[in-house]
């Protein structure tokens, strides 16, 4: 089955455009100050624009605080916001209860352990994201272009939908998708040329490889 592609951290419109054409399920943009791909939220909006119901658009965030929450939600009308920092079950509970919204919780793995986590966020969130942890010296909690053991995946329910994400691109997206059989892929620096410069070159490449990976079945 195809899974659902994310493409997150865009920010022009012909990688927005080149995503889009090629049938991006989610389209991420992101809000934090640290990231090279961070938008403030008037460029945000102007390019959720662009989206119009084509594909769902999630704003990515970490550990937001009320006011941010509103402004993004306002300002530029999202349909998810993933919390990618240190959520508690009860703060994803009460960020969708306040704003409506679907909320994609971001859970980071490196070990089996890791993945009890999920338990508590399941039934919470709208989908679980499991990402990579942060790599010792980097100040970002995702887009790192790290990967982990996608071994880890298999033993998990296999009715739970989640997205895996981190250090994910056109070349290894086949044995990602064959280990873990994850019902979405969630890219960003895969499909860059420089951190924050996404390619459509590699949007293409990356879109052929799922489609020659799922066509083999
Ligand atoms: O992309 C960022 O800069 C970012 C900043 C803060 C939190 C999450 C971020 N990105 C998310 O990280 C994963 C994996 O990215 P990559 O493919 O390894 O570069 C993805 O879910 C992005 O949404």
């Amino acid at each position: 089955m195809k899974p659902d592609v994310k493409i997150c951290g865009l920010s022009t419109p012909a990688t927005l455009r080149a995503a889009l054409e090629r049938g991006a399920s989610h389209i991420g943009f992101v809000s934090f100050a640290k990231s090279p791909r961070h938008l403030d939220t008037a460029p945000m909006a102007e390019l959720a624009r662009l989206v119009a119901g084509r594909a769902g658009t999630v704003i990515v965030t970490v550990n937001p605080d009320d006011d941010l929450i509103a402004r993004l939600s306002e300002e530029v009308r999202p349909d998810w916001l993933q919390l990618h920092g240190k959520e508690t079950p009860q703060r994803v509970a009460e960020v969708k209860a306040r704003t409506g919204l679907k909320v994609m919780k971001a859970l980071p793995v490196s070990d089996a352990r890791d993945l009890d986590a999920i338990a508590a966020y399941r039934g919470v969130a709208d989908r679980i994201l499991l990402d990579s942890k942060r790599p010792k010296g980097s100040n970002l909690p995702g887009g790192n272009g790290v990967s982990f053991d996608w071994t880890l995946l298999t033993a998990l329910d296999p009715d739970l939908s989640y997205m895996l994400s981190g250090g994910i691109d056109a070349a290894n997206v086949a044995e990602a998708l064959a280990i873990a059989r994850p019902s979405g892929i969630d890219v960003s620096s895969g499909v860059e040329s420089a951190p924050g410069v996404k390619d459509v070159g590699r949007i293409h490449a990356f879109f052929d490889a799922i489609e020659r990976a799922t066509a083999a079945g």
